[in-house]
């Protein structure tokens, strides 16, 4: 091989490097006064069937209903899309994650409050989206607060499997799923989550309002 071709190949790999940011030109101070509240994940983490999805569209609709911008993630969802090519080895969660944060940061810079709800269950990746949302490069944030809020969905696994709302325990315990969550795949506890509720004691209004009281005390949101 020529020392030419090696240079195509080598050209045709690299990542690009002559990409700049764009400054956009409306700023992140007149999205924030526009949409009268400050721009910020919820990220719900928790066991399949924990209660992510519920508490995170209880939460979407109670801040939708107050006014603000929201949108919500779901992993059943973004599955069926964008993460269409991944499983749940370890290493298509992490990417499932990383995906996700990416995503997650462009909904933050258009200035909503968007809840994302995916087992998530590497606390390094979880760490990794909070500081993706945190940098200051990008931050768009015109406060101190944290743009990444981790709400843990804390449900013991007896309940999950009882509640089972898609049979996947089921399936998991008699071998047809493997790598399943709690049962032989890893779920790494949160260690400080921002807000942290118990779906097997506390109703789904009273750990929607849990996540809507410490927005309010935080000052994302001004009502
Ligand atoms: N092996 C295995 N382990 C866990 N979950 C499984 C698995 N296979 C399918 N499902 C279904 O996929 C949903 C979890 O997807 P996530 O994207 O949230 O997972 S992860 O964050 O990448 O770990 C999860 O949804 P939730 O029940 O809403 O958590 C399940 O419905
Ligand atoms: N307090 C509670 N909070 C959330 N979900 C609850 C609660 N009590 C019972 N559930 C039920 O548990 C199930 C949780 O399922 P889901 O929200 O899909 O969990 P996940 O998204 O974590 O897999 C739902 O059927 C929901 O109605």
């Amino acid at each position: 091989m020529t020392q030419e071709k090696f240079k195509v190949v080598d050209v045709a790999n690299e990542k690009s490097s002559d990409v700049v940011w764009h400054q956009a030109s409306v700023s992140h101070a007149q999205r924030e006064v526009a949409n009268g509240h400050a721009p910020a994940v919820l990220w719900f983490t928790g066991l399949s069937g924990s209660g992510k999805s519920t508490v995170a569209n209880a939460v979407d609709k109670m801040l939708h209903d107050l006014g603000c911008k929201t949108y919500v993630l779901d992993g059943d969802n973004v599955r069926h899309g964008l993460n269409g090519d991944l499983g749940f080895s370890d290493a298509d969660r992490v990417e499932n994650i990383r995906r996700i944060g990416e995503v997650s940061k462009l909904f933050v810079d258009a200035g909503l409050l968007v809840s994302t709800a995916f087992i998530s269950p590497f606390v390094e990746d979880r760490e990794s989206v909070r500081a993706l949302l945190n940098d200051s490069q990008y931050s768009n944030s015109q406060h101190s607060n944290s743009q990444f809020i981790e709400v843990y969905i804390d449900t013991p696994i007896e309940v999950c499997e009882q509640r089972d709302p898609k049979g996947l325990y089921k399936k998991a315990r008699a071998g047809e799923i493997k790598n399943f969550t709690g049962i032989d795949s890893a779920y790494e506890l949160p260690t400080s989550p921002e807000v942290h509720v118990k779906t097997a004691v506390q109703s789904i209004e009273e750990c929607a309002l849990q996540v809507i009281d410490y927005l309010k005390v935080s000052g994302y949101i001004k009502v």
